[in-house]
């Protein structure tokens, strides 16, 4: 039998709400028994993978902190099935740029660099469309259907930090600070039990970002 899964949203500040129902679109869909919201560590022990949405990095690791489950997250993110999504690629990173004076608190697991606020401010938020293979697999049976990409603020990887992260999609060039963009920017990769986006797929109607997440939840946690 096909194992479910329960699945968490980080829900200390932030596009929560969005990945919560992106998720529960998905329920007849895909093999997941239940969607909570996270904000206690009890309630972090208790789903097989996690989603940290957009908002602000530096807020929400400050709120995680304040409610003493910082380290619990950090135990979390290095086995299970977690993904970033913009302030939440930056938490997971390794490294990043242009952070807040006086640096800030990052999971410190996913080996990329980040560049925060890599496309501009509020105001240069955009959307674009790609075709991006890696949803082929979820797509059902179409190839090469374009994706609304939503980016608010939002980081680009810099640099990919260990040969094992796999490059999922790039923008063409001409977006974001000049010195990354010569070959494209890179907006999504994969690591392990990781997946960490510069966008904001919650904020679109198509679900397949959440569905990619869900299949690879699956196949992290499944059990013979
Ligand atoms: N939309 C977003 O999540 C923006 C991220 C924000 N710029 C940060 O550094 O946390």
């Amino acid at each position: 039998m096909t194992k479910t899964i329960r699945i968490g949203v980080l829900a200390l500040q932030g596009a929560f709400i969005e990945h919560i129902h992106a998720l529960n679109s998905l329920r007849n869909i895909e093999h997941i028994s239940n969607v909570i919201e996270v904000r206690t560590k009890e309630e972090l022990a208790s789903v097989d993978a996690l989603i940290i949405p957009g908002g602000e990095s530096t807020t929400i690791a400050l709120v995680a902190e304040r409610s003493g489950m910082l380290d619990d997250l950090r135990a979390f993110v290095q086995t299970k099935p977690t993904w970033g999504t913009c302030a939440g690629l930056i938490l997971l990173s390794k490294n990043a740029i242009h952070t807040k004076k006086g640096g800030q608190q990052l999971l410190n697991v996913l080996p990329v660099t980040v560049y925060r606020n890599q496309f501009g401010r509020q105001v240069d938020s955009f959307t674009i469309k790609l075709s991006s293979p890696c949803l082929d697999a979820v797509s059902d049976g179409s190839t090469n259907v374009p994706f609304e990409y939503v980016f608010i603020r939002a980081p680009a990887i810099a640099s990919i930090d260990d040969p094992e992260v796999e490059s999922l999609v790039s923008l063409p060039p001409g977006h974001g600070h000049t010195e990354i963009t010569e070959n494209g920017v890179l907006v999504a990769v994969k690591y392990r039990n990781l997946l960490g986006t510069s966008f904001h797929p919650e904020l679109t109607t198509d679900n397949r970002w959440h569905r990619y997440f869900v299949r690879m939840a699956l196949g992290e946690t499944a059990q013979s």
